[in-house]
């Protein structure tokens, strides 16, 4: 009792009334009790509490939205796409040559002994590509980004990201960002796995930081006999496949022509009488950006403005196999094309060909004593073998030697001074070596120019040599990267990769092999086709005229040519054709033709061999001749005779008079007076298709427009579900895009932009196709070949296959030079600020100048304050000379763009670049400055 006393009474238990717990049981209370539970206690909480708040907030939404849109960028390619651009890009000896050599291997089964210069490869019925390896060098990297569709960054993995790498992203992202993915190789360096693994990560994060979270990077984990994996290559291959290339604005504004060939045209007798004289030269490459037009201004750049002296579309090194005639990808030289690199047999150019034999499976015919005389003489000489000799020993061609000698009417006697000149310029040729004071000046010049190569190679060994590692702040936690698996696959924008491509590129591969296999089953059989007998006659010959013979065959009549031959206005392309059509079954070429056999003609092609062609007067249709020897035949005109049935006679002439069918309709048939445009019809369709072309040619434009029509919906619908795709708004309203259920301004544009496009193409597809290229000029995609005088002698003398040669195109107004202004910012990693007319080098457009800038800060008041030095971390004008260029144009500027001279005092830490940003008129633009 005591106890029980003692003990303290238990309480009883204290429901809670307030609190979550209690919250709970009165939800739960009332769910029992049936009455409806809102979560959201306040409903006016999210409610419009003040209209001005609300407008501020609907406006700031819009103008996200208006900054995300873009205006529509015109695409204008039209037909065959120039070959996909690929750079590899990366610091000395990564493995950059390798990747290509991989890459080229992958995509053709070829051997790349050297990478020298752009190599051209087929990669499918629809894709070509063109591999570039961009060296050391600032000015090839400047150079290389304003080319490139694709960049592969080679990244050394066991050392880790080099300044180079972060150089050309900053130089990237002023001339229009690319394409980019990384390539980490060396990774067979690591021992240990675990540290393997974190590099990778780390290296992958520091990647994304820099370019854009998701950025792909690929590991190439080591090499099998001295290549990187298969299997890895291959992977890396189908990526390079299914990246859909990117748009840029100022490529698609100007043209331009990446140089895969570069040949000095320069009279020999003026090199001879001046070492340093201005060259001519003629470039090659396929045309991109959009069309160039003849006697347009190009800048070279790193050499200048020059205006094209030739324009010649040549036929396509390296077709699409859709172009051509055969389906699949048989012949493997067709798929490949690197003329510096030396690779391939034959060379076409406009007016030579060039057969490439290596030295070691070549014997020279030149067997000579010393003397030039041959060793075999008397009766076991070969008169074949001497006149070869004597061939080669010819130093004119007869034209030539015509050119010079002059024909004296009354004299027997040349004229004396061509002869001598002749003779002394012979005799020049035939003195040996050394023997000549100005010769043997020649050679101490050609030892001074070997020295200086000598001289390049060592600078490549000094950019080599050193690396410059790039270090950044946040690299030293790397214990915070969490260890992550690799992700293979991370993340893919659709924009970027174009895995139907990847499909069809499959099933091209797919079909190549069927291809392959077909054409084998084919000569097996022992029924082989003519081309292919072709094929093997003569070799590449019959490959090389089949594109061209394609050309002619497309081409549309030219009444002027058809009449008075080649125009004034015609390209030497005519010339060629031309050519090419005389081999041609150009006999059947009539002027007076019947209508079906005009048609015939016109889908295939033209035929301009007139001049061998019969009498156009008389026409003979020999289609329609009978054979008299047959019985049947004869009979069949028995009645026209006087032993014949005279009544059926009558009754024919009865038919006749009241417009009915006759014999001579029905041999004739409709035809079409070229030169009068005077159409002629058959009594028969007179009748019945009077206005039988209106109706067609009104059948036409019908069905296009129909084209036009569908085309543009489908654009504007796909436009339509890309925006629902993105749209990520759960429809709070505050999205104007969730409400544009209609196409807006964007589609409406894109649809009007596609419908010119249309047009365009419709009207010049009318065209004959020099009127066409006088007209719109050069279609991309084509492969030109530029002739351009009086470069500097250097530009051929220190030519280099492996450094870049671009030519672009110059708008109107852009050789006019004036005072640009630009905002400017130093770059983070510069550590140094520039001074006011200090000179820069700077890369803008094409081109890459030197420049004097004046810095300057806008005050409060509106005037413009000069300054002595950029600010440290602050937006600035710049105003410097120099030719103008459209407004926005982004641009890069360097202190030095020398590799060699500064790199003894850079430490490997320290960042020898900045980079200033500038925005003008709202686009950020940047300048990038090399450390002195
Ligand atoms: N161990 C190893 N060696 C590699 C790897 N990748 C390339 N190499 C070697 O590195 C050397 C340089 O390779 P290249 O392809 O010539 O490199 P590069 O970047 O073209 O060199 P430069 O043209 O001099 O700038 C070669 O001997 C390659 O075999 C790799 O992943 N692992």
């Amino acid at each position: 009792m005591a106890a029980d006393e003692l003990m303290p009474s238990h309480r009883s238990h204290r429901t809670p009334k307030s609190g979550p717990t209690a919250r709970k049981k009165s939800e739960l209370d009332k769910k029992k009790r049936g009455i409806s539970v809102d979560k959201q206690k306040n409903l006016k909480a999210f409610g419009v509490k003040s209209v001005v708040h609300a407008k501020k907030a609907k406006h700031h939404a819009a103008e996200k939205e208006q900054k995300r849109l873009h205006l529509p960028k015109i695409d204008r390619n039209y037909g065959e796409a120039p070959p996909f651009v690929v750079v590899v890009q990366g610091p000395p000896g990564v493995g950059k040559s390798l990747v290509i050599k991989s890459l080229v291997k992958e995509f053709t089964k070829q051997n790349v002994p050297e990478v020298r210069g752009p190599i051209t490869i087929v990669q499918g019925k629809q894709r070509r590509f063109q591999f570039v390896e961009c060296p050391n060098d600032i000015n090839a990297m400047v150079d290389c980004a304003k080319v490139a569709d694709l960049a592969l960054l080679v990244v050394d993995g066991s050392y880790g990201f080099e300044m180079e790498t972060f150089e050309f992203l900053n130089i990237m992202q002023v001339h229009g960002f690319p394409r980019v993915m990384g390539v980490l190789t060396h990774l067979d360096k690591f021992n240990d796995v675990k540290k393997l693994r974190k590099t990778k990560h780390h290296l992958k994060h520091r990647f994304w930081t820099e370019i854009y979270h998701g950025a792909k990077l690929f590991y190439l984990s080591g090499l099998i006999h001295g290549k990187y994996t298969p299997r890895e290559v291959h992977n890396l291959a189908r990526f390079v496949i299914v990246i859909k290339p990117q748009p840029l604005t100022w490529r698609t504004a100007h043209p331009y022509v990446l140089v895969d060939r570069l040949e000095d045209v320069t009279p020999p007798e003026k090199v001879q009488m001046d070492k340093k004289c201005d060259r001519n030269i003629t470039v090659f490459g396929y045309l991109r950006g959009c069309n160039f037009k003849k006697r347009m201004k190009v800048h070279i750049a790193g050499v200048g403005d020059f205006i094209v002296a030739g324009v010649t579309a040549l036929t396509d090194p390296c077709p699409l196999p859709s172009a051509g005639k055969k389906k699949g990808l048989r012949d493997r030289d067709k798929l490949f094309y690197a003329p510096m690199s030396g690779i391939g047999d034959l060379v076409y150019d406009k007016d030579a060909v060039y057969i490439n034999i290596n030295s070691h499976q070549v014997q020279y015919s030149k067997t000579d004593d010393g003397k030039g005389e041959p060793t075999n003489k008397g009766k076991g000489r070969d008169v074949g073998e001497d006149l070869v000799k004597s061939l080669q020993n010819t130093k004119y061609s007869v034209d030539e030697k015509l050119d010079k000698t002059f024909i004296n009417f009354f004299g027997k006697k040349t004229s004396a001074s061509s002869e001598t000149k002749l003779k002394a310029e012979d005799a020049y040729h035939s003195l040996p070596e050394g023997s000549d004071s100005e010769s043997q000046s020649g050679d101490d010049e050609e030892d001074i120019v070997g020295n200086e190569s000598e001289m390049k190679q060592e600078t490549e060994i000094h950019g080599g040599r050193l690396r410059r590692k790039a270090i950044f702040k946040t690299d030293l936690n790397e214990d915070d990267f969490e260890e992550a698996d690799d992700l293979e696959l991370d993340s893919y924008d659709p924009d970027t990769y174009d895995f139907e491509e990847a499909d069809d590129a499959e099933s091209d591969d797919n079909e190549v092999e069927d291809g392959g296999d077909d054409s084998a089953s084919d000569s097996a059989d022992g029924e082989p086709g003519d081309y292919q007998i072709d094929d093997k006659d003569s070799g590449n010959i019959s490959q090389w005229k089949a594109p061209l013979k394609e050309i002619a065959r497309k081409k549309n009549p030219n009444l002027m040519q058809i009449v008075y031959g080649a125009s004034s206005l015609a390209t030497p392309l005519i010339n060629e054709n031309h050519d090419i059509s005389d081999d041609d079954e150009s006999d059947d070429e009539d002027f007076f033709k019947p209508k079906g056999e005009q048609h015939k003609n016109l889908g295939g092609g033209l035929d301009v061999g007139y001049v061998n062609s019969e009498d156009c007067s008389k026409f003979v249709n020999y289609g329609y001749l009978k054979n008299w020897k047959e019985k049947e035949v004869c009979e069949s005109i028995r009645d026209r005779f006087t032993t014949g049935d005279w009544s059926k006679a009558a009754l024919r002439d009865k038919n006749l008079g009241t417009g009915g069918e006759g014999e001579d309709d029905e041999l004739y048939g409709d035809f079409e007076d070229l030169e009068t445009g005077e159409k002629h019809k058959s009594h028969e369709n007179l009748e019945s298709g009077a206005n039988e072309n209106e109706d067609e040619d009104a059948e036409v434009v019908e069905r296009r427009l129909k084209k036009l029509a569908r085309r543009a919906k489908f654009d504007a619908e796909s436009n339509k579900s890309e925006l629902e795709e993105d749209d990520n708004d759960k429809g709070d309203g505050n999205n104007p895009r969730s409400q544009a259920d209609e196409p807006g301004y964007a589609d409406k544009l894109k649809e009007a932009q596609e419908i010119t496009k249309q047009r365009n193409e419709l009207e010049y597809n009318d065209l004959d196709e020099e009127t066409r290229i006088e007209l719109a000029g050069f279609r991309t995609g084509t492969y030109l070949r530029l002739e351009i005088h009086n470069v500097p002698y250097e530009m051929v003398e220190f030519f280099d296959p492996c450094h870049p040669i671009l030519v672009g195109g110059i708008g109107f107004g852009e050789d006019n030079v004036g005072y640009m202004q630009a905002r400017l910012k130093k770059h983070r990693w510069h550590k140094k600020v520039l001074k006011t007319r200090d000179p820069i080098i700077v890369s803008i457009g094409w081109r890459r100048y030197q420049t004097i800038p004046v810095f300057a800060i806008e005050d409060r008041n509106g005037r413009h304050r000069m300054l002595k030095y950029t600010p440290e971390h602050m937006h600035c004008l710049a105003s410097f000379w120099g030719p103008l260029v459209p407004p926005n144009t982004g641009f890069v500027a360097f202190q030095n763009l020398s590799n060699n001279q500064d790199l003894a005092h850079i430490s490997v830490h320290s960042a020898p670049l900045f980079i200033v940003t500038i925005s003008c008129n709202c686009s950020k633009l940047f300048l990038l400055v090399r450390n002195p």
